[in-house]
């Protein structure tokens, strides 16, 4: 029996491209604004404040919501039943990252954050493993003692308080990474540290500057109009490169001397065994893994921790109750540690993170292929942010979302009963693996701040008093580097002014730890 290739072939292709067409005619995209030929809603959604454009938007057309940017889909998820559904019950479609090629100019794209495929996989196992919940008990000694050493900053530089936050996080990094204590300031870890977070932060909002939108604009020269960040990004590769180079080799001169401290960095280079020479590309993802550690990690925290010295600064009765607990149950004589972790002062954190957290539209998603959910088509390719911010002020949830107000979590007979947040630490596979550490952080930190300073506005030279503007920030569909400490300070972020109660005594000048 003879057979007409071209005729089958032809068919097959009518058959898929007529599913296709229904596919797509049956089912909508999901709802969004009316959008413009060609750029769509390119001139719609803001450079500044994607978080609370995308929460607007959220109230006029629901859970989901479709953009479309010079032909490419953008799907904001503003429910934690949309982004659970979607990013973690669907992980196997929307566990990529897009192509954000601003990063790979600046030279962080090779870290997890931005990686897909074996390097996602490879770096995912390795940061996993080292700050699992069961390590967190390895850290607390490094946290412990740099939450005292933040108080210190604090008292004698009250106006480098986002500085002296910053150090607070960057120095744990530091320690858990690379086995280095910063003593100062000026200690070289830390400066290239503060420049890699600089760098990566300054890229514009991700996925949305224009060489991301058009990647060929990489290749025009700099006073071309549009290529201002990718001049920037480009500008600070060498700081970057610098971040991936200078703590491999102290640490492998330390580990060939004998006198490396346990770290990250020799975790992962002891399980290479001693052919380095045979194990170039692992290395290369450690010291990518490390960079993008404390890209990741310090910044985010720091400006959470900023967060709550805001509240603390405009709800002080907030901050009364947290001082009366620990006074009450911790005593007059030490300061509160990890077996602490009172019901209020654990409402405080939970509603700083619900509140106003550092990384209100999480870091994009990508779909790998078609899908539909609840009858709406997500093309395939499609951009996939899940807002937190939506979540966190929804009102179906909690009540007069825009009021710091720990006792929300107070259980139902006594309070409301609000759940904690869910979504500031993202959503499915690509979940912030530095969760537990940053939990800990967090709580030493405002712990540690309550029992010995209290805070309040600062006081101008004549007399006035600065009342804090506590209207989120946010540049970009990933704050989580985005609230630097010169915007915090220029917009009036509360100039606290710090008092020492009687307990500040009991911080020690910092000691030396040894690594466990
Ligand atoms: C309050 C502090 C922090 C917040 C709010 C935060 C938030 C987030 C969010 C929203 C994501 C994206 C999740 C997603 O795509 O669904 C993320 C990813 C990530 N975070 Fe964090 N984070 C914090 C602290 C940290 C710390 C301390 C570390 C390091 C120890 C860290 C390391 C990472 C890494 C490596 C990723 C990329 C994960 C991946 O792409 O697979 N974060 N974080």
């Amino acid at each position: 029996m003879a057979f007409d290739v071209p005729l089958i072939a032809c068919s097959v292709i009518a058959v898929v491209l007529l599913k296709h067409v229904f596919t797509r005619k049956r089912v909508r995209l999901p709802p969004g604004p009316p959008a413009y030929p060609f750029l769509g809603h390119l001139t719609l959604i803001p450079e500044v404040g994607q978080d609370m454009f995308f929460y607007k938007m959220g109230k006029i057309y629901g859970d989901v919501i479709h953009f479309n940017v010079l032909g490419r889909s953008l799907v904001i998820l503003n429910s934690v039943q949309a982004a659970t559904d979607l990013l973690e019950k669907r992980g196997y479609n929307y566990s990529e990252r897009p192509y954000l090629p601003i990063f790979e100019l600046s030279g962080v794209a090779s870290g997890l954050v931005f990686a897909n495929g074996q390097e996602f996989r490879v770096q995912r196992k390795m940061i996993q493993q080292y700050f699992t919940k069961e390590k967190r008990k390895d850290h607390r000694p490094i946290q412990t003692r740099e939450a005292q050493v933040l108080v210190l900053n604090l008292l004698s530089k009250p106006e480098n308080w986002m500085d002296s936050l910053l150090r607070f996080t960057s120095a744990i990094i530091i320690d858990i990474c690379y086995g280095h204590q910063v003593v100062s300031d000026d200690d070289t870890y830390h400066r290239l540290a503060e420049e890699a977070c600089l760098a990566a932060n300054e890229c514009g909002p991700p996925g949305a500057t224009p060489v991301d939108l058009f990647p060929i604009l990489r290749h025009f020269p700099t006073w071309f109009r549009g290529t201002y960040y990718a001049t920037f990004a480009r500008s600070k590769e060498p700081i970057i490169r610098k971040m991936h180079e200078y703590p491999m080799a102290r640490v492998t001169d330390e580990m060939a001397s004998g006198t490396a401290k346990p770290s990250f960095l020799t975790s992962q280079l002891d399980a290479l065994g001693s052919d380095l020479a045979d194990n170039r590309t692992m290395i290369e993802s450690i010291k990518a893994a490390g960079v993008i550690l404390h890209i990741a990690g310090a910044e985010t925290t720091s400006s959470t921790l900023a967060f709550f010295v805001l509240a603390m600064v405009l709800y002080p009765e907030c901050q009364k109750k947290a001082q009366q607990e620990i006074d009450a149950v911790i005593g007059p004589d030490r300061l509160p540690d990890f077996n602490d972790r009172l019901p209020y002062l654990e409402y405080l954190l939970q509603e700083t993170l619900r509140w106003n957290h550092s990384a209100p539209s999480g870091i994009p998603h990508k779909g790998l292929e078609d899908d539909v959910y609840n009858g709406m088509f997500i093309p395939k390719g499609s951009t996939v942010i899940a807002n937190t911010r939506s979540m966190t002020l929804d009102e179906r949830v909690y009540k007069d979302p825009f009021k710091f107000d720990p006792e929300r979590f107070e259980p139902a007979l006594a309070g409301r009963g609000e759940p904690f947040p869910t979504g500031p630490f993202g959503f499915g596979r690509r979940m912030c693996p530095g969760r537990h550490l940053a939990d800990e952080s967090l709580w030493i930190a405002m712990a540690t701040i309550l029992s010995a300073l209290s805070i309040s506005e600062a006081i101008e030279e004549d007399g006035k008093v600065i009342v804090p503007d506590a209207t989120p920030i946010s540049t970009g569909p990933s704050m989580c580097f985005s609230m630097s400490s010169g915007t915090a300070q220029r917009r009036g972020h509360s100039h606290p002014h710090a008092t020492h109660r009687e307990r500040v005594d009991a911080v020690e000048p910092p000691k030396s730890i040894e690594a466990p």
